[in-house]
């Protein structure tokens, strides 16, 4: 069957279902959120919860929401990222809440291209009187999802911005699970008092995990021995990502979250945060590069 794209909807929101030979992917209008992606009878690449709500205004748990203009709570931003906004400004920004507009849509012979904007000087945003314009192009081979996230600065003033492709993987089981690419690598721990430790040796998670990586290496890997499989990440114009799991006890309190869903589902977010948020000048863009793809373990190790 060759490549395509097919209109849907995921309750009320217009969305997109892609397919090139076994890449399986959905899209909603909603925070341009990519909801699923998988390869036809295996397991998902991309966690959605099996509680995910689909609504205007909010994303639902799990896909890959786009955080932007700004990471995670304003007040931990820097200050030229905080003074865009106002105080009350929602966790992760505001890109998630709202409808994007489809920009164009295309096949080739072995691809399927979706883009869609968020143009806030066409639609302006109460909470963040600039003017750009956020284009995410997404693109699905057999074998690949390129993601290309660009941010252009059409007003006359400086845009500082935080953001990050909030990327929920799927994993067998999140103790058989191990993430290599970020050995050596400075982190901020949240969860004690954002303190910067240190990492050593490859990551294992156990239990509730909020950190920010400082300058990890281009290529991330999910190491998942259970299904026998390795995700990789490779990113561009990236130099910080989050590694976040809820653990037992948040995965309680989380909307649209099974409690034992933490077991099943790891977070790596491709970023732009902390000391690696952006600056752009008027008429300046930025885009951030995420591919991800899917192999077997004994292919790679
Ligand atoms: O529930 P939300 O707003 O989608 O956020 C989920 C998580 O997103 C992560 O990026 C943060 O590091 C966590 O602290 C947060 O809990």
């Amino acid at each position: 069957m060759s490549p395509r794209i097919i209109p849907t909807h995921f309750a009320q929101q217009p969305g997109w279902q892609l397919s090139v030979g076994p890449a399986r992917l959905q899209i909603s209008a909603q925070g341009a959120q990519i909801l699923t992606y998988q390869l036809v009878e295996q397991a998902p690449i991309i966690w959605l919860s099996d509680l995910a709500e689909f609504h205007s205004n909010s994303s639902a748990r799990g896909g890959i929401p786009i955080c932007w203009p700004w990471f995670g709570a304003i007040e931990r931003n820097p200050q030229a990222v905080q003074q865009m906004t106002h105080a009350q400004a929602p966790f992760h920004g505001l890109a998630r809440l709202q409808r994007w507009q489809l920009l164009s849509q295309a096949t080739t012979a072995d691809s399927a291209c979706l883009v869609l904007q968020l143009d806030t000087q066409a639609t302006p945003l109460t909470d963040w009187p600039h003017a750009a314009r956020l284009t995410l192009e997404v693109i699905l081979t057999a074998e690949q999802l390129n993601l290309q996230l660009t941010t252009d600065n059409l007003g006359p003033k400086q845009l500082h911005l935080s953001q990050a492709l909030h990327s929920y993987f799927a994993v067998s089981a999140i103790q058989h699970v191990e993430v290599t690419g970020l050995e050596n690598c400075h982190y901020i721990e949240t969860l004690a008092h954002w303190q910067t430790r240190q990492q050593t040796g490859v990551l294992r998670l156990d239990g509730e995990t909020d950190r920010i990586y400082l300058q990890p290496a281009s290529t991330l890997q999910i190491v998942d021995k259970l299904w026998q499989r390795q995700i990789q990440l490779h990113s561009q114009h990236s130099h910080s990502a989050v590694v976040w799991n809820p653990g037992p006890d948040k995965a309680q309190q989380l909307s649209q979250f099974d409690p034992a869903a933490w077991q099943r589902m790891l977070c790596i977010e491709t970023a732009n945060i902390w000391d690696d948020c952006l600056s752009l000048a008027p008429g300046a863009s930025h885009s951030l590069d995420l591919i991800i793809e899917c192999q077997p373990l004994s292919v790679t190790n």
